[in-house]
């Protein structure tokens, strides 16, 4: 079955491009990768806010695509700085749709941090993971906008909690990842590569004068070309201003700007455009810069080829789809060198980057390039080879489900993690219970037994040596620490025992210089007699240094009580009594012999100090002796 992936885009649908409108770079980036997911076998739903009454709920856009219109707010253009108030309704909305759906989601992708959000309150009811791709960032557009940034102030908190809670969050270019890294403590392995494209059926290399025929551009003249929305951040101040810093050429320099509010290019109409032309007026250019309007996208590429640079100098820019477009149609590109734009454009191969906001920089660019017809010929081979390797739609998309797959992969709703845990420990539970039971009906009479011989050696005044490896090595402190000190009874006489564990000088310098077999049996060697119990714990009887220990203490006629599980192996075979726990797990098996090692202690208090009292009996009564 097709993997079934919701898009959430609140504020930029797919279908505002079609009108032939060139819209943000998150409507075509939404759209993009949701035909490329489709082209490659992925379901996608679009969820997007109802901004308009004609059209209807749900669209199906292309096949495996379709857009869901979400009611939030009014059912009209609300400006995306006023649209988080709507979000808690948009994913309610979103949430009882996606509850109807026959076939689940596999995975939300957000776009945009109010997306972001809503997606958080998907995962938390429905329990699907999500990936995020913000597109811009609050904390570096408040840097850079400051007080103009309208959004509300809690917009960079949910950023930060979304970025905590994503299953991955999508960079579109390195400064991105640093971005996330540095203003929002995002961990590295949160975070996943993945670019903007462009279409290679939209944008393509054509040849420069037909271009310009169709736009009735001069054939001769250098033509600059700045595209993209009309905002003040986007730096066209920067581009005009650059034009009357330029040393004069016998070739004409003129610049085009397309873009702007409407395709009205009356200034009423655009405010920004008035701005502009007064900074033509002031650098003296106003006669060569072009203010074309805002244009249908399927023109755009004639724009881009028919000039022989395209300048783009915002002063940031999460990634900047544009510098693609113009690099796909074989126009060398001078970009600011800010975000996305030092990712997609190589300065010196497919263009040049120069800072921000300095005309002077800009324009000794431009004049290189401008007189220069061999370099602009280089970078725009460049420029060709670089975008369709590494930044077309398709590529972008295959890049996206393969992160899309390893989210999956690694993802488990909570409920179900919390249900695989609680089975796990119950799980524990029972086969603890399994093992006390089957224990209680093989292992009583050998625990008699080894409780007998431990009396009779100590009052025959001998001792105990006890040993174990890891876990066991502990049991055989504990065993040492009870009869050393007491166990049950408030007060006894002390009785004789040491753990062969416990010395780490010994330990390590045997194990060091002679190997680690032999550092239970040197110390039995040392210190055992004839008569005094050696005490092993071992789960697997396979031990060598507990099996080695055996061999010296029965050479030395001890009496060898070994605690065992599984199949007793080798130890069991040189044990006076071996109490073999029925069992093959390692853990219950030791658990089993801390139950047996305190029934031990009881025993042995018992025989010992059989007329003592347990636990209440005052210190200050009994005798030290036996
Ligand atoms: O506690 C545990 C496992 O629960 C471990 O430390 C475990 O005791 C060690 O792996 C021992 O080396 C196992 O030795 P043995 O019980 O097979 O003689
Ligand atoms: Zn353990």
């Amino acid at each position: 079955m097709k993997r079934k992936i919701a898009f959430i885009s609140e504020h930029a649908s797919p279908l505002a491009t079609l009108g032939g409108v060139d819209s943000g770079g998150q409507n075509v980036y939404v759209g993009e990768l949701a035909r490329q997911l489709a082209d490659i076998g992925y379901a996608v739903d679009i969820f997007t806010r109802w901004d308009n009454p004609n059209l209807p709920h749900v669209i199906s856009w292309l096949t495996d695509v379709r857009v869901i219109h979400i009611e939030a707010g009014p059912t009209e253009f609300v400006e995306k700085e006023r649209l988080f108030a709507y979000m808690p309704e948009f994913a309610r909305n979103m949430i009882s749709f996606m509850i109807q759906e026959e076939t689940p989601y596999d995975l939300v992708h957000a776009n945009f941090w109010m997306s972001g959000w809503v997606a958080m309150e998907v995962k938390k009811t429905l329990s699907v993971p999500f990936v995020i791709t913000f597109h811009a960032l609050g904390a570096i557009r408040k840097i850079h906008q400051g007080e103009q940034d309208k959004f509300p102030a809690e917009r960079i908190d949910v950023e930060r909690l979304i970025v905590q809670e994503a299953d991955q969050v999508l960079a579109e270019c390195p400064q991105d990842v640093d971005d996330l890294m540095q203003h929002y403590d995002a961990s590295r392995d949160k975070i996943t590569l993945v670019p903007c494209g462009f279409n290679p059926n939209e944008f393509y290399p054509l040849d420069r004068l037909l271009a310009r025929m169709v736009l009735n551009l001069p054939a001769q003249d250098h033509i600059i070309l700045q595209l993209g929305r009309m905002v003040p951040r986007k730096g066209v101040d920067n581009v005009v201003r650059a034009l009357g810093r330029m040393n004069s050429t016998s070739t004409t320099v003129r610049l085009i700007v397309v873009g702007g509010e409407s395709d009205d290019i009356t200034t009423e109409c655009n405010p920004e455009i008035a701005r502009l032309q007064g900074i033509a007026a002031e650098a003296g250019v106003s006669d060569r810069v072009i203010f074309a309007g805002r244009k249908n996208r399927d023109m755009l590429k004639y724009y881009y080829a028919a000039a022989d640079v395209f300048i783009t100098t915002p002063w940031y820019e999460p990634f900047g789809i544009t510098p693609l477009e113009a690099m796909a149609c074989g126009t060398p590109v001078i970009g600011a060198n800010v975000g996305g734009i030092k990712y997609s454009v190589v300065d010196g191969k497919t263009g040049y980057l120069v800072p921000p906001q300095d005309p002077d920089a800009l324009a000794a660019r431009l004049e290189t390039l401008l007189s220069s017809p061999a370099l602009l010929e280089e970078m725009k081979k460049n420029a060709i080879l670089r975008v369709n390797t590494f930044f077309t739609w398709s590529r972008v998309a295959a890049l996206a489900g393969k992160l899309y797959e390893r989210v999956l992969q690694s993802y488990q709703p909570r409920e179900l993690q919390h249900k695989r845990a609680l089975d796990l420990v119950e799980h524990a539970f029972d086969q603890a219970r399994e093992v006390f039971m089957q224990s209680k009906q093989v292992l009583s009479g050998p625990i008699l037994e080894a409780a007998e011989m431990i009396t009779e050696a100590f009052r025959q005044n001998k001792k105990v040596l006890i040993c174990g490896n890891g876990g066991s090595a502990a049991e055989s402190q504990h065993l040492a620490a009870e009869l050393v000190g007491r166990f049950e009874l408030s007060s006894r006489k002390a009785l004789p025992a040491i753990a062969l564990t416990a010395d780490s000088s010994i330990l390590t310098a045997w194990s060091n210089d002679f190997g680690y077999e032999q550092v239970f049996a040197r110390q039995v060697e040392a210190i055992g007699h004839a008569g005094d119990i050696l005490f092993c714990f071992t789960t697997s009887g396979q031990s060598a240094n507990i099996t080695e220990a055996l061999k010296t203490a029965l050479h030395k006629n001890m009496t060898c009580i070994t605690l065992t599980g599984k199949d007793g192996g080798e130890a069991a075979q040189y044990a006076h009594v071996n109490i073999q726990v029925p069992s093959y797990s390692t853990p219950r098996i030791q658990e089993m012999h801390l139950h047996i090692l305190h029934t031990l202690c009881t025993l042995i208090e018992t025989h010992l100090f059989a007329r003592r009292k347990r636990e209440s009996v005052p210190a200050a009564v009994l005798s030290d002796t036996l």
